[in-house]
């Protein structure tokens, strides 16, 4: 009941919006309830007093019930502005100036319960969110001294190591240094499957392990793992200010206003202040005000569990409007880890010799090409070469100088604006090339392919079921690219996009009303997820793309964002539920109260179920406990010696 006017600071009264306090009822609200109900039974049963000028049991209920609501009252009317509390107030101060204890004592009763409700269903809404850190285990066994001890996750430092049975989370970030098991890290990075994991391999906090024990050195603790960052993401987004929150409260404010007017003119027509108070009564605008940040802050914390953390509420909100997904090959429809099929050596370079040169060119490239080259050339044995000067142009490859020569590797655009001469080059659509030319010679290509997601070709299909239109822009040629969007029955296809044409483009549809989501992992695509409506990046995506983003798929997965735009179009539905329900229950409810058709009882009745009926509607949204929460550590779990004996 605690409303809710534009401009609403934050600290001023009984104020919910900044404590995390998920207590059950405070003790004081109860006694408030308590005495208020009370003393509305003495004056219902007429108790005798023995002052007959004065109700001192109605009034005292009153003042001692009330008072912190009319605190908020009266600093509200020192703001001039005009709150739900202060509305209430007069309703109350009127009955009590009427003689009309009884009255009184129960609008109050109404007010004081309904406060009380909503500020347990907006804990609740927050604990929802905190739940998401409850995976993270509080102990951890660590060595310390030679012996294992349990002590709190908070205390551990880098460095330290710990032990993880089979069974429990893992508790910070850091590589495993002993023993080897299989982890289930679906929280952090997506995968469903779990990872293998020995000497060396990285563990991530809020993972799961699972068959086998293992020892870990710490490198990250709490907020600083990539789980803690997950999470503070998340409750970063939860209080951000969506602009269908400002509506909201702006909305609550004037229906204040309205009932107020709409009483003044009741009171000049009937002159019955009985309905006059009723029409102040009855209009109650929780529903959207404290309805609105709760649906947003369930459709975030929904997100989240499916691996999305959306970066604010106007991300959420954006998301709902979506009818474009403009998507990025390379990363996104495909894995991004491709792998080279063949070396095609040219004019008398070799094979080996061609590999090295682009290795040694590629070597400092993030772009998955230069990885997959990389790679290659290691695990052929060649001998890694360094180069002496590196020049990377987005969207067309690499300049370098290596043992003295000049290499260039890159595509056709690059070669040829050096001035080398490209034959024609026979196209193949499963595979990516990277042209190699060496002291401004053609010397031969590289084919790399990629895999798509498997779950790329479903999320498509979703996208169009829901009405949503897919177009892929990628920085490779006409043949793959046209080959990959055939595969996902992807109908818009741009190739050969340099990171400024995906912007224009990007632009343009904007600039026709789509709205656009680009869901990109690359730095060819960060200037896109900057201008799109709303910007995602895939979680194995460079760290430009992750930060350029308002949407970060943690796991990868497309078939989560699809998943996550129709969280976003379900807690836009049930906002607009709450907007157009409280408006149809405060006018009619005002209609009849004017019209002499509702008492105040029965109106403070109507205003505060319905206020409690929409804030349920947006609880619906919280998302429900986490079915997998792994067991937390602390107890000892039976090692293996190889573990045990150190
Ligand atoms: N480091 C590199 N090594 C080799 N070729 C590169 C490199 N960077 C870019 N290229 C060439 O430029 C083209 C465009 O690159 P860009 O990164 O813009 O997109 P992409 O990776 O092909 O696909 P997508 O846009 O779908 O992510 C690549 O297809 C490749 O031919
Ligand atoms: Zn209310």
């Amino acid at each position: 009941m605690e409303t809710v006017v534009p401009g609403d600071a934050p600290g001023t009264g009984t104020d919910h919006d900044d404590d995390d306090d998920v207590r059950a009822f405070s003790p004081m609200a109860l006694a408030r309830i308590a005495v208020t109900f009370a003393a509305g039974v003495l004056v219902w049963l007429d108790v005798h007093e023995p002052w007959v000028r004065l109700d001192v049991i109605g009034v005292a209920g009153l003042v001692f019930g009330g008072w912190p609501i009319f605190r908020e009252a009266w600093s509200s009317l020192m703001e001039r502005r005009m709150t739900m509390e202060l509305s209430m107030v007069i309703a109350i101060a009127a009955a009590a100036s009427i003689a009309e204890f009884l009255t009184a004592l129960v609008i109050l009763v109404f007010v004081l319960v309904a406060e009380e409700l909503e500020h347990l269903t907006v804990a609740r809404g927050r604990s929802a969110i905190h739940a998401l850190t409850d995976v993270m285990p509080r102990t951890a066994r660590a060595r310390r001294a030679g012996a294992v001890v349990t002590v709190a996750v908070d205390d551990l430092v880098a460095g330290d190591r710990v032990l993880v049975a089979p069974g429990e989370a893992i508790p910070v970030d850091g590589a495993v240094v002993d023993g080897r098991s299989h982890v289930d890290q679906s929280r952090i990075t997506g995968e469903s499957m779990p990872a293998a994991k020995g000497a060396g391999d990285p563990v991530y906090a809020g993972s799961v392990n699972q068959a086998g024990a293992i020892e870990i050195v710490v490198e990250r603790v709490g907020a600083d793992t990539s789980y803690g960052r997950i999470v503070e993401a998340v409750e970063r987004a939860g209080r951000s200010r969506a602009p269908v929150h400002r509506l909201a409260d702006r909305l609550a404010g004037q229906l204040v206003w309205f009932a107020f007017a709409s009483a003044a003119v009741t009171f000049l027509v009937t002159r019955d202040i009985h309905d006059t108070i009723s029409v102040v009564i009855v209009a109650g605008a929780c529903g959207v005000a404290a309805g609105t940040p709760l649906a947003i802050l369930g459709g975030i914390g929904r997100s989240a569990r499916l691996g999305a953390v959306v970066k604010g509420g106007l991300h959420l909100e954006n998301l709902s409007r979506v009818d474009t997904v403009v998507v990025d090959k390379t990363g996104t429809l495909t894995f991004g880890e491709p792998s080279v099929g063949a070396v095609l050596p040219e004019g008398g370079t070799d094979a080996d010799t061609l590999l090295a040169l682009a290795a040694a060119a590629e070597a400092r490239s993030e772009h998955p090409l230069a990885r997959a080259v990389v790679r290659a050339a290691a695990a052929r044995g060649l001998a890694p070469l360094e180069a002496e000067t590196f020049d990377n142009t987005v969207g067309l490859g690499i300049r370098a100088v290596v043992d003295g020569r000049r290499v260039l590797c890159g595509n056709r655009r690059l070669l040829e604006a050096d001035g080398v001469e490209v034959p024609p080059i026979e196209r193949d659509a499963a595979s990516s090339q990277v042209l190699v030319a060496i002291d401004g010679r053609f010397a031969g290509r590289i084919l790399v392919a990629d895999a798509v997601r498997p779950e790329a070709a479903g999320a498509v299909r979703a996208l169009g079921a829901m009405g949503i239109r897919t177009v892929l822009l990628t920085g490779d040629v006409p043949a793959v690219a046209e080959a990959v969007a055939g595969a996902l029955g992807i109908a818009e296809v741009g190739a050969e996009m340099l990171p400024e044409d995906k912007l224009a483009r990007i632009e343009a549809l904007t600039a026709a009303g789509r709205v656009v989501a680009m869901v990109g992992d690359g730095v060819n695509d960060a200037p896109a997820l900057i201008r799109a409506t709303v910007g995602v990046a895939m979680g194995s995506g460079t760290d430009v793309a992750r930060e350029s983003a308002d949407v970060l798929l943690i796991g990868n997965d497309l078939a989560r964002f699809v998943e996550t735009i129709e969280v976003a179009r379900r807690t836009r539905r049930v906002i607009m539920q709450n907007f157009a329900g409280t408006l149809t229950v405060d006018l009619l409810g005002i209609a009849l109260a004017a019209t002499g058709h509702l008492d105040p009882m029965l109106a403070a009745f109507v205003h505060v179920s319905s206020e409690l009926v929409f804030l349920l509607n947006s609880a619906r949204l919280l998302p429900g406990r986490d079915r997998g929460a792994p067991r937390t550590p602390g107890a000892t779990y039976g090692l293996p010696s190889a573990v045990r004996n150190r």
